[in-house]
């Protein structure tokens, strides 16, 4: 049997059509699993719609479209394979709301793949106080994507074309606010690329002789490469979280006709096994887990990363939902929380926050509204230290500790116990107005009701 390889999940970041659907679109077409028949058919229509010219950001958005329309979570059409890992693009570039899919987003990225343009003033624009590369860089970091590579792009668009002094200016610039962010510099690798013509993509470009490959900077044993491809193939394997206890926040729950209630999720941590007994937090239920499914297949035993649809016991499919969390009773279940404190910034608000404010939280995949009960200290957004003890307001910009409490049952936990479950969009005037990290519960030991006292309800 070939062995499996190791799973890597790309988150992929940049200021708007700085060209992160060409880039992405492109390893996809080379590299992806699509087959032949498939990429033939997609191309003959891009050609009749005269969209050839956007040919592999076309690729990609048609994918992503397929996969919405889906029935079954499905997300093998966004992978791509290096030698050593297979890629899962995990947040369909091009997407609006960035920012709030980054978060709730069905994965924690290992890798997040910082998409710069090089061309005239798109540069500029991208990294003004408006631009977004900022931003997204920003948020990358804070929500604990540790490795980042950074696509100097369009360089077919420089002048003069294939430029190096262009190139230094990008590298000195976004390397300088990477490194205010928090990024160790010295390990980001920069690379030349054209996701468009494919120079440095796949295969070394004989157009920018100059970039023999990102080496002179790095330590041993990170990135490097003289491709975008190489570069990837060669970041540290991500450390997964296997021995931790389970955690699988809850996407979906079907009844299926002949088998019965079947949750779907994605794991994030911990391991599951058939036979296991499950607790659901906030539904309070317990449950034996009869099997798992994967891609169709039928497995003994899931681990995080995968996306599972499972089989359980006499349970009910209106007893749980959406945003519920399952793990192992046995080994540090799951719990709903009264309160949790966070570190808060505030990205868009036209007024001011007070205490009392109750915004829509979308932490894993619930949705649930959250009162703002303690503004308890303003914080500088950089160095994490304390500017004002209990603050009457924030507004956009600000950083702050605030104890947050869900006007109904929620599962969240603190960042550094369980990562994906411990970050937040908090939503408001349709648009996101905070993101946040969780820094402690307060778990809920409020009378917990039997599996059956609940499915007999
Ligand atoms: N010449 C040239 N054009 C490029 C390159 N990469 C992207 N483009 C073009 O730039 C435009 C934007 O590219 P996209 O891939 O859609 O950019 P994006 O970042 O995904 O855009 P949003 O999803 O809107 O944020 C398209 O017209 C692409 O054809 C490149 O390397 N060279």
């Amino acid at each position: 049997m070939v062995k499996e390889k190791t799973h890597v999940n790309v988150v992929v970041i940049g200021h708007v059509d700085s060209g992160k659907s060409t880039t992405t679109g492109h390893l996809i077409y080379k590299c992806g699993g699509i087959d032949q028949r498939k990429l033939e058919k997609f191309e003959k229509a891009a050609a009749q719609m005269g969209k050839s010219s956007f040919k592999f950001a076309w690729v990609l958005d048609k994918l992503k479209t397929e996969r919405e329309r889906g029935i079954t979570i499905d997300i093998s059409l966004l992978k791509f394979n290096t030698q050593k890992y297979t890629m899962t693009i995990i947040d369909a570039p091009g997407h609006r709301d960035f920012i709030k899919n980054m978060i709730t987003g069905t994965s924690q990225a290992d890798v997040g793949l910082l998409v710069v343009s090089a061309a005239k003033g798109e540069y500029e624009a991208g990294v003004s106080r408006s631009g977004q590369t900022r931003e997204h860089a920003l948020l990358a970091y804070t929500l604990g994507v540790k490795q980042i590579i950074v696509c100097v792009n369009k360089m077919d668009l420089t002048e003069p074309p294939y430029s190096k002094a262009r190139f230094d200016e990008v590298v000195r610039g976004v390397g300088s606010f990477l490194k205010k962010i928090g990024y160790d510099c010295a390990t980001v690798p920069f690379v030349p690329i054209s996701g468009w013509t494919g120079e440095n993509m796949i295969t070394a470009t004989q157009r920018m002789p100059w970039f023999q490959g990102w080496k002179s900077r790095q330590r041993e044993g990170n990135a490097s490469g003289r491709t975008l491809l190489e570069v990837l193939d060669s970041i540290q394997p991500p450390v997964r979280t296997a021995n931790k206890p389970l955690r699988l926040p809850l996407q979906d729950v079907y009844k299926i006709g002949g088998v019965g209630t079947v949750p779907v999720g994605k794991i994030e941590s911990g391991v599951l096994k058939a036979g296991m007994t499950l607790m659901f937090s906030p539904a309070k239920v317990t449950a034996e887990v009869k099997s798992i499914e994967m891609h169709h297949q039928g497995l003994q035993t899931a681990l995080p990363g995968h996306n599972v649809g499972f089989n359980i016991k006499n349970v009910a499919v209106r007893n749980l939902r959406r945003g519920d969390v399952a793990g192992n009773a046995q080994h540090d279940p799951p719990a709903d929380v009264s309160s949790f404190e966070a570190q808060v910034i505030i990205l868009n608000h036209p007024g001011t926050v007070k205490a009392g404010y109750s915004p829509v939280l979308d932490c894993h995949t619930a949705h649930v509204t959250c009162r703002f009960a303690e503004l308890k200290e303003k914080l500088d957004r950089r160095s994490g230290k304390q500017l004002e003890d209990h603050p009457q307001t924030l507004m956009s910009g600000d950083a702050a500790t605030v104890r947050i409490v869900p006007i109904k049952p929620m599962c969240v936990e603190s960042f550094f116990t369980y990562p994906s479950l411990g970050r937040f969009a908090a939503r408001d005037l349709k648009q996101t107005v905070a993101v946040g990290v969780i820094k402690s519960v307060q778990k809920d030991q409020g009378g917990k009701l039997s599996h059956k006292a609940q499915v007999c309800k």
